[in-house]
């Protein structure tokens, strides 16, 4: 029989890439949105365009992380085989401002979720987003064994959420597993994230729609890959035999400053002409050195990363200058650029 997924978050770039690759494999998908008075699906809209899918394998439902009674109602309806939490606010930066919006949605609203699977007894398999930002300022190389020094609100929240998930599998025997993601990026992940505010500055600069860029701590080293790769390594974590938690990364480290110079250079500029620093970027405590070793999943999991940085800087670039050149000739912008 068909399987059937809940995935929370999955208006945001993640959840996108993962529904594709779910419904590519004959699942029904469900997806929990929160209710804006903005439109927020564009990063899946296509997918309900699709002419063969008859529009019934991707159900959406409003519904929010904050709001437990209606987690239990859903999935004891919806009985889900699996569940993989991606919502949060997942903004670095944002959560010093909202320190505790952040605490309740990235934090708590995994516990409501588990909380959620336990008391509608349903019988499912949960994968929880745990982040890189846990490990903050532990010293490089990071891998599962490595003790979490988290450095902002947001870091703070995703430790607790990952001891939870911990926590429900050693007491109810819950199959809860953490991904421990360093970034992953591509052309729909969010404009105000480092890498595509870069690539999109690049495609606007190129364009004349933009001059500047501002930006904040360039030294900041960082283990970027591509997201498709990544929302594949979160559905092998639920087919293993056995529940585990696994570190999902390319283990090659770049600064911001060598990612933008890479940016601008594939847009044939000069960052040096462009960029200009702006303190408000900066954060109250920064996480200098995040480098993964994905050793583990690729022993257990068969899963390794082919797309690197250099690369992921190009397709971005090259996404960006085609859906600004589509959007100024006035034809329909899509963000699926695969
Ligand atoms: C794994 C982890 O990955 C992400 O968190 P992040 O690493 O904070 O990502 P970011 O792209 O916001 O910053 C990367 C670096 O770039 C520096 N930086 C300089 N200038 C700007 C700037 O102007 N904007 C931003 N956003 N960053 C800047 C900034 O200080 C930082 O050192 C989220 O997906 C998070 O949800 C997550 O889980």
């Amino acid at each position: 029989m068909a399987k059937s997924a809940l995935i929370t978050g999955i208006t945001g770039q993640d959840g996108s890439y993962l529904t594709e690759l779910l419904l590519g494999k004959g699942y029904t998908v469900h997806g929990l949105v929160r209710r804006s008075s903005s439109f927020n699906t564009g990063r899946i809209d296509h997918l309900y365009e699709d002419p063969h899918d008859e529009g019934r394998s991707l159900v959406l439902h409003h519904a929010d992380l904050a709001d437990g009674v209606a987690l239990v109602n859903l999935l004891r309806d919806l009985r889900p085989d699996e569940v993989y939490n991606l919502g949060a606010q997942s903004h670095v930066r944002v959560s010093f401002d909202s320190p505790l919006y952040t605490g309740d949605v990235t934090g708590m609203g995994t516990m409501r979720l588990l909380e959620a699977i336990r008391a509608s007894g349903i019988d499912t398999r949960i994968y929880q987003a745990s982040s890189s930002e846990m490990f903050g300022a532990a010293p490089p190389p990071q891998h599962e064994g490595t003790a979490f020094h988290p450095r902002s609100p947001y870091g703070c929240a995703k430790v607790f959420s990952y001891w939870s998930t911990v926590n429900y599998r050693e007491a109810y025997d819950l199959f809860a597993v953490n991904g421990i993601l360093f970034n992953h990026e591509s052309p729909r992940r969010g404009e105000t994230f480092v890498t595509r505010k870069i690539t999109r500055a690049v495609a606007r600069i190129r364009a004349g729609l933009q001059r500047h860029l501002y930006l904040g701590n360039l030294d900041a080293v960082r283990d970027w890959g591509y997201a498709p790769e990544y929302v594949e390594a979160m559905w092998l974590m639920l087919q293993a035999d056995e529940p585990n938690d696994y570190v999902v990364a390319t283990g090659v480290a770049t600064t911001v400053r060598e990612f933008l110079h890479e940016a601008f250079r594939a847009g044939g500029l000069d960052w040096q002409e462009h960029v200009r620093f702006d303190p408000a970027y900066q954060r109250p405590t920064e996480v200098d050195a995040l480098i993964g070793d994905a050793a583990k999943a690729e022993a257990r999991l068969g899963w390794k990363p082919r797309v690197m940085w250099g690369e992921l800087a190009r397709i971005m670039v090259e996404a960006d200058i085609s859906a600004l050149d589509a959007e100024l000739s006035g034809e329909a912008v899509r963000i699926d650029h695969g």
